[in-house]
């Protein structure tokens, strides 16, 4: 897990665009405790913090604020933790919340309830901002996490300068409160110094993951060095989620099915949705226009970014489709791919072939591959690609360096050889489509629509949405 920041009880002036901007800066985890706040005035915060960032919280006080605001962390103090019943930290959690607690003494590991996704134990060291509040763990300690299966967060005190203590006594993570608010102009740079220590501190315990196959391909070229660690992060943190259930969008008689049955053609979603920034909004403002209106197979397209920076964009995409129950796939990045454990994987032509990919990503991922020829989909068949993405249709803004353009004809030869070749994998025109274009498509055989610029440019997407459905039944 990632290193979790905590506020300080009371408000502070500008303490929403600070959190704004850890968020922005890759913090996966706020807890927001503030157990002298009103309703109100925590409502007050909550709005402050962008919809975006709204899925990294978790709650000390007010749960029931959670639902309005997109929440999915509900902390449980040690005192509320006593006093509830194991029912309702159940029903918490199956209702998709991640569902947290303090305690005090280590030995209550050994009785503490499994449903807890992850515990604070503290005070480890003496308090920066809480006079009194001393460590009370003795010298020496090591963490003996019993049978309690799940992680064990450092809670108190924690610093640049004992922050590898507490990871060598063997905590999962740290969670740091002083050391972020004590001077609020210096946060940022606070958060980023003490992340990036921790993510180095971390790789340095990692050496049992080298035999891996994320290890192993670690010699994929322009990849840069830290990368594999924060993806590890990531990856470690992702296994962590709980999946909401799903709000499935469908039309009758098509529902895409699970990825252990990708042998049959209706796996594949009819419209995948290509996410875009604009001048005024961002990728992740795409997919949720996208998924607000319905769609249920989501693309992450982030173009001419490091790996590093699409990391933590997927994180937050994951998150947003797993509250839509809708699938996402990671275009271009296969270690972000792994990483976020997305459905899927979409690769170009000039991209890693997809059985090296495979190998990356294990059998159950979703890869999809770029054809424009029909030497290029032979190739993607051979490759054994659970589907092809064949374009463009026609002349599009939204990507750079086209391919020669195929049209209506282009599809409609193109597919007639796929029926004459006996080949059954899904097709899916993409560059340029409207909703008027799907009938067309699908009388030539496509399997389905990718499109970006006709939903993020509508002015109902919602409408456009269903048109785009009731063409493609
Ligand atoms: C469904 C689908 N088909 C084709 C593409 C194009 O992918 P690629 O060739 O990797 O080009 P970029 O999208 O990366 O510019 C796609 N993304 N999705
Ligand atoms: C991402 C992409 N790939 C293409 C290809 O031809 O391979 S065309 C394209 C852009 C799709 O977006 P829009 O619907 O806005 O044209
Ligand atoms: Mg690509």
């Amino acid at each position: 897990m990632e290193l979790i920041v905590i506020t300080r009880p009371e408000m502070l002036p500008g303490e929403a665009t600070i959190i704004n901007q850890l968020f922005a800066r890759g913090l996966a985890r706020l807890h927001v405790r503030k157990p002298g706040a009103t309703e109100a005035e925590l409502r007050a915060l909550l709005e402050l913090i962008e919809p975006r960032f709204r899925g990294r919280v978790a709650l000390h006080h007010h749960h029931e604020l959670a639902n309005d605001y997109g929440i999915t962390g509900l902390h449980f103090t040690e005192n509320n933790r006593l006093t509830q019943s194991e029912g309702i930290l159940e029903k918490s959690k199956s209702n998709g919340f991640t569902i947290s607690t303090s305690i005090h003494d280590p030995k209550e590991l050994e009785t503490l309830a499994h449903c807890f996704d992850y515990a604070f134990l503290g005070p480890v060291f003496d308090s920066i901002s809480k006079e009194g509040y001393s460590s009370n763990l003795p010298a020496g300690f090591r963490l003996q996490k019993h049978n309690f299966p799940n992680e064990v967060i450092a809670l108190g005190g924690i610093h640049a300068q004992n922050l590898k203590s507490a990871l060598e006594m063997g905590f999962d993570s740290a969670a740091v409160l002083g050391s972020i608010w004590q001077n609020p102009d210096n946060a940022i740079a606070q958060f980023e110094n003490l992340k990036s220590l921790q993510l180095s501190l971390k790789s340095s315990q990692q050496s049992s993951f080298q035999q891996s196959s994320f290890q192993q391909s670690s010699c994929i070229p322009g990849l840069k060095p830290g990368a594999i660690d924060l993806a590890l992060e990531m990856h470690a943190f992702a296994e962590k989620q709980i999946k909401p259930k799903a709000k499935a969008v469908h039309c009758p008689g098509f529902q895409p099915g699970d990825p252990e049955k990708k042998d049959e053609a209706g796996f594949v979603d009819r419209l995948h949705f290509i996410s875009n920034e604009t001048g005024t909004m961002s990728h992740i403002d795409s997919i949720r226009l996208a998924l607000e209106a319905g769609c249920q197979w989501i693309q992450l397209r982030v173009k001419n970014r490091a790996e590093e920076e699409v990391l933590p964009i997927a994180w937050e995409a994951t998150q947003l489709c797993d509250r839509y129950g809708a699938r996402l796939i990671i275009n271009d990045f296969p270690r972000v791919a792994l990483a976020v454990q997305s459905f899927g994987l979409h690769l170009g032509l000039t991209d890693m072939p997809v059985p090296e990919a495979r190998m990356l990503v294990g059998e159950k991922m979703v890869i999809g591959g770029t054809a424009n020829t029909w030497d290029d989909i032979v190739r993607r068949i051979n490759e054994g690609a659970d589907y092809i993405g064949l374009g463009p249709f026609r002349f599009t803004n939204t990507k750079q360096n086209l391919s020669p353009i195929l049209g209506i004809d282009g599809y409609r030869t193109l597919m007639l050889q796929m029926r004459e070749a006996g080949h059954s994998t899904p097709i899916i025109a993409i560059g340029g489509i409207t909703p008027d274009d799907i009938g067309g498509l699908r009388e030539a055989g496509l399997h389905g629509v990718a499109m970006s610029g006709a939903l993020i440019g509508a002015t109902d997407p919602q409408k456009t949405f269903y048109q785009i459905q009731q063409a493609l039944c």
